[in-house]
């Protein structure tokens, strides 16, 4: 069950609070020969190298790298009722909350004729990853493909890994969103591969290279993006789950509970964390994790999760102590249930997403809130943000400036250049006023 840390009557730093529950370790560093080795041989030998890594590291061999667009189709017509009004509903939700994320451009007027711009444009090509390991994410079809559309990328190309229950091809539901989306451009490639695949591009299965490259996925898909860092551009490693959440005694113990193992069941490293000042409150939730966590279908894991170092009950003097707790972990998921929760979100800093209020649970946002539910993990909320439009797109400055106001700003670069020891660059200016 999950271990009790008692933090009450001490004032630890945040990185002794951090050190007190350390995310499980996923070493990335490890992972980087193997996806080095792998990209490397998608460089040489390209379409026969992804199909050679599906057999070995996928148990299976696809019929071929693109997925034809029949598949697609096929699969969109057998998807299910219920599944295609459940996608449907998601894809107008992520759409109109991705919608509100694409910044608008501003125009800064410094004086006379001296005009500064700042417009956001998309980048051209992106190549999204939806992981299909250990279990396959339908959903993060929609978390990919979505903002990048509301954010005006014209070149979209998804990779899945292929599936050996499904003869080499993908997962129909994964086909299925994508086709729904308008997606015709789909890879059966999987990890490191299909991530060098979509940086260095593949020729001979008409694979051009992407600017962008995002999704989540395991370490290797972490390693492979760590690699093509330069090459081209990345969202965040992503690492395993995280549940963090902050409850009082107005709390419901059986809500909490729930909560903490929707995410422990993704994965045995994932943290469940439960941040509490009410001891009597956190023995509400342990009984309540107990009975649920025996009960779940994936029981074996979830225990395995809540069990972890990664994963505890944290008892704290107050509800300050608490939010300065969450700021120090940074939660990929952070849960407010608290009878103030606007008081505690005050006070919140670091968190990938936050769910305030009971009614607010992560698996909501998961699949239906219509916020992103790829997130930073392993305390990467503390400098990072989720996927979203703006990490599609790029501030771009446009300066027009006219005559007089260069001649007027003149001194100022001649001085500054001066300064540098680049005459050149104050040459450029007053050659045109010297005539
Ligand atoms: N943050 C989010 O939004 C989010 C959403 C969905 C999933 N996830 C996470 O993404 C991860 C998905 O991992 P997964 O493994 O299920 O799927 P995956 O698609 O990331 O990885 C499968 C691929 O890994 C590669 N691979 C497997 N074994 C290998 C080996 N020994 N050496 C080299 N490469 C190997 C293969 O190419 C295989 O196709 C999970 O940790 C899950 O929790 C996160
Ligand atoms: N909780 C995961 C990471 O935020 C996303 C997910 C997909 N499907 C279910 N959950
Ligand atoms: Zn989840």
């Amino acid at each position: 069950m999950l271990r009790t840390i008692d933090l009450r009557g001490t004032r630890p730093t945040p990185a002794g609070m951090l050190a007190l529950v350390p995310r499980a370790a996923t070493d990335v560093s490890a992972a980087l020969d193997a996806a080095r080795t792998i990209i490397d041989e998608v460089r040489r030998h390209g379409a026969a190298a992804l199909l050679d890594q599906s057999e070995r590291f996928d148990g299976v061999r696809p019929a071929a790298v693109r997925v034809p667009a029949s598949e697609l189709a096929a699969a969109l017509d057998e998807l299910s009722p219920e599944v295609r009004t459940a996608a449907v509903q998601t894809i107008e939700r992520v759409r109109a909350a991705s919608a509100a994320q694409v910044p608008s451009s501003q125009t800064t007027v410094l004086g006379d004729g001296a005009v500064v711009e700042q417009r956001w444009q998309p980048v051209a090509r992106v190549g999204l990853y939806v992981p299909g390991g250990k279990a396959v994410y339908p959903s993060s079809v929609i978390m990919n493909v979505v903002p990048a559309q509301v954010a005006g990328v014209r070149s979209i190309a998804l990779a899945s890994p292929a599936q050996s229950g499904f003869d080499g091809r993908i997962h129909p539901t994964i086909a299925a969103i994508a086709a729904l989306l308008g997606i015709d451009e789909v890879y059966a490639m999987g990890g490191a591969g299909a991530i060098g695949a979509f940086a260095y591009g593949v020729e001979d299965v008409g694979l051009a290279p992407v600017q962008r490259v995002t999704g989540p996925g395991n370490v290797y898909v972490a390693a492979a993006k760590r690699l093509v860092q330069g090459v081209t551009g990345i969202d965040a490693e992503a690492g395993p789950t995280d549940i963090l959440v902050i409850a009082d005694d107005s709390a419901d113990a059986d809500f909490v509970a729930a909560d903490l193992i929707s995410q422990a069941e993704h994965d045995e490293l994932a943290a469940s964390v439960l941040v509490t000042d009410s001891p009597a409150f956190a023995a509400r939730v342990l009984e309540r994790l107990g009975a649920r966590a025996r009960a779940t279908k994936h029981s074996e894991r979830v225990l395995t999760a809540i069990e972890g170092p990664q994963s505890a009950l944290v008892l704290v003097d107050d509800l300050e102590q608490a939010a300065d707790f969450a700021n120090a972990f940074g939660p990929e998921h952070l849960e407010i249930q608290v009878r103030d929760p606007e008081a505690t979100l005050a006070r919140i800093e670091n968190a990938g997403a936050i769910f305030v209020g009971e009614f607010s649970p992560v698996s909501l946002g998961d699949y239906a809130a219509g916020s992103n539910h790829v997130l930073p993990t392993g305390g990467q909320a503390r400098y990072a943000a989720g996927l979203s439009a703006a990490t599609f797109l790029r501030p771009q400055q446009i300066v027009r400036y006219d005559e007089g106001a260069l001649r007027e700003v003149a001194p100022v670069i001649a001085a500054l250049s001066a300064e540098e020891d680049l005459p050149a660059h104050g040459e450029a200016v007053t050659a045109r006023f010297e005539r």
